[in-house]
């Protein structure tokens, strides 16, 4: 299948009767019948997908919804060709409600499909040792060392490569065939995702395993030079959307550490492409500031406007509340998009805080992405002077100017002393158009996310600015016993209070301890040593490290959210392992909460 997709029209004409492909050339762009606010590029799904949907939906009305991770049955594989499967899948004997007798369909399973984690396979890291030389120099207290080592030897449990079987069959699995090993977050996520990877590379590179870390990029890279982006992760029904992009973070974080030019020059083309993806067609939106200047920003949008099929039975139910079917595909769009965002989900994104579905996710310019943005494309910069490309390192430096000067006027609010997501109004201008800047387009509300821009250099090197603005953060309630929360906002979703995250307490926490700012860095070192504390209270207490943590309790977890609380967990290892590298542990500082 061509996977191409041209991210350009945005058709914003009457409504559609009929869905229409258009296929030209090397593009497939499927438009969807529905109003023009719902239009946007969608990237077509495989039979496959679309019949383990089916599965999906046939065991949740067979099994019912205690203990049903709809994931799981996406996730599973053919035994014999998908026509073969379809058939005998037909043939099963059905109540007027779809649901099967569970003996029927347990023998369906096991006769024509693979057990969900049967695609990887277990490897041992070609660059892991036990005790690595040279390992967290800082930390001087012996039980935190011991800790720190019990985290580290986890990168063995977590590390996998994708099994001979999807490599000699591709089409009977959603795997994605992916070169080298990975390190995958735990649990339910059994294949590699793409913000996680970054945190993940951050405690590799203080476990010194440098080679697992490069294959983890490789296999990022190889994702761009087929879809075009960097996917949400390694799947097949991951290839309508992104996450976070954070591959230029990790390819300067691996150079600095081992000065590998091979990975500068195979990485810079890669995230050239990547940019233009996050930097045009959907993706980007104009806008006009009070003082009439245009400036271009980036928006999270998913090219895909239907359940997504990893949750496809819980968005089908979410939907279920909307009589109109465009307002149903718009929804799922938004989803989806929020999903891109690596907040899913978050009332953040929802116009009421206790409707999921007023989701208005592709209506926002979020903070945190154009923070990403920002560093790639200075990080692009940077990585084109390695090589010598002049020319590619000042056309970077150039769009990284222009896109502070609109974060510091569409997203910055100098009262709040916050950077504030800004949404756009309801009415949806064509691609020519220009939207216009309203004061109260920002949100005021507080989410962890306003403070993500201190990581970065050109907004954490202004001394007065990053107190004022480490002042609004402790004033802001986000900061709690142990640690910082996501949002002040209980609505019961995971990326919202009393959750938080480890990607979050890093961005901050670094960024304020490499500010210029005396008081920032102590601040930063409060908050590093509140969430390790409770990271390893819960380690002690549940054996286990955490997707998320409760920061109201000590060695409390998270929850909330469309699945339950998962272990493992690739992202929260790297961030204790980078601060514990960062700052140390000295020997006299409890480590109890
Ligand atoms: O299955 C539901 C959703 O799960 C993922 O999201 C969450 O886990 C990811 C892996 O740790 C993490 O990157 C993301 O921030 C979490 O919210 C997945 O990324 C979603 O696309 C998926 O729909």
């Amino acid at each position: 299948m061509d996977r191409v997709v041209s991210l350009d029209p945005i058709i914003t004409t009457t409504l559609f009767i009929f869905s229409f492909t258009l296929i030209m050339s090397n593009t497939i762009v499927t438009a969807a019948a529905c109003t023009p606010k719902d239009s946007g590029p969608v990237i077509p799904t495989t039979p496959l997908i679309t019949f383990l949907e089916r599965v999906q939906e046939a065991a949740l009305k067979t099994y019912g919804h205690k203990g049903f991770d709809p994931k799981l049955y996406v996730d599973m594989s053919l035994k014999q060709n998908l026509s073969t499967t379809v058939a005998a899948f037909d043939k099963l004997t059905r109540t007027a409600n779809g649901s099967i007798s569970v003996e029927e369909l347990n023998g369906f399973l096991e006769k024509y499909l693979g057990g969900a984690a049967e695609d990887l396979v277990y490897v041992d890291p070609v660059d892991f040792v036990a005790e690595p030389e040279d390992f967290l120099p800082k930390v001087k207290s012996p039980e935190v060392r011991a800790w720190a080592l019990e985290v580290h030897s986890l990168w063995k449990n977590l590390s996998r490569k994708v099994s001979g079987q999807v490599l000699e069959n591709p089409d009977f699995y959603t795997m994605l065939p992916l070169e080298n090993p990975v390190i995958i977050p735990g649990s339910r996520f059994r294949e590699v995702y793409y913000w996680d990877s970054y945190w993940v590379i951050r405690g590799l590179l203080a476990s010194k395993m440098y080679e697992t870390a490069k294959g983890i990029v490789y296999n990022l890279i190889s994702l761009i030079d087929e879809f075009g982006h960097v996917l949400n992760g390694a799947r097949a029904y991951y290839t309508n959307r992104s996450q976070p992009p954070l591959l230029s973070s990790m390819v300067i974080d691996i150079y600095n550490r081992t000065h590998d030019e091979t990975l500068v020059i195979r990485s810079l083309p890669a995230l050239v492409k990547e940019h233009e993806f996050w930097n045009s067609g959907v993706h980007q939106v104009n806008i006009m500031d009070a003082d009439g200047t245009n400036h271009s920003l980036s928006r999270y949008y998913a090219l895909w406007n239907q359940p997504r099929p990893e949750s496809s039975t819980t968005d089908r139910e979410t939907a279920s509340k909307l009589s109109n079917n465009c307002d149903k595909t718009q929804l799922y769009r938004e989803l989806a998009s929020a999903a891109e965002s690596g907040w899913d989900f978050s009332t953040r994104w929802m116009r009421n805080e206790s409707d999921l579905a007023t989701l208005t996710t592709t209506s926002i310019i979020p903070v945190d992405l154009n923070v990403f943005i920002l560093k790639m494309e200075l990080d692009i910069s940077f990585l084109a002077h390695v090589v010598g490309d002049a020319v590619t390192a000042g056309r970077f430096s150039e769009a990284s100017q222009a896109r502070k000067k609109a974060i510091n006027s569409v997203l910055w609010n100098a009262e709040m002393q916050q950077w504030l997501d800004y949404w756009l109004s309801d009415s949806n201008p064509s691609k020519e158009e220009v939207y216009t800047w309203r004061r109260s387009g920002q949100n005021q509300k507080v989410f962890a996310s306003n403070f993500i821009p201190l990581w970065i250099e050109l907004f954490n090197s202004d001394v007065k600015m990053v107190d004022d603005v480490v002042l609004s953060l402790q004033n802001s309630g986000l900061v709690r016993s142990f640690g910082i929360a996501t949002s002040l906002t209980n609505s019961g979703q995971q990326w919202d209070f009393p959750n938080g995250w480890a990607p979050l307490q890093h961005m901050i926490a670094e960024g304020l301890v490499r500010s210029g700012s005396k008081h920032a860095r102590c601040v930063a070192k409060d908050i590093v040593v509140k969430w390790t504390r409770t990271n390893y209270v819960a380690y002690k207490k549940t054996g286990a490290m955490h997707e998320k943590y409760d920061v109201e309790k000590c060695g409390g977890f998270g929850g909330g959210g469309e699945y339950i609380p998962q272990t493992g967990f690739g992202w929260s290892n790297g961030v204790v392992l980078a601060f514990l590298e960062e700052f140390g542990w000295p020997e006299d500082l409890k480590l109890d909460c």
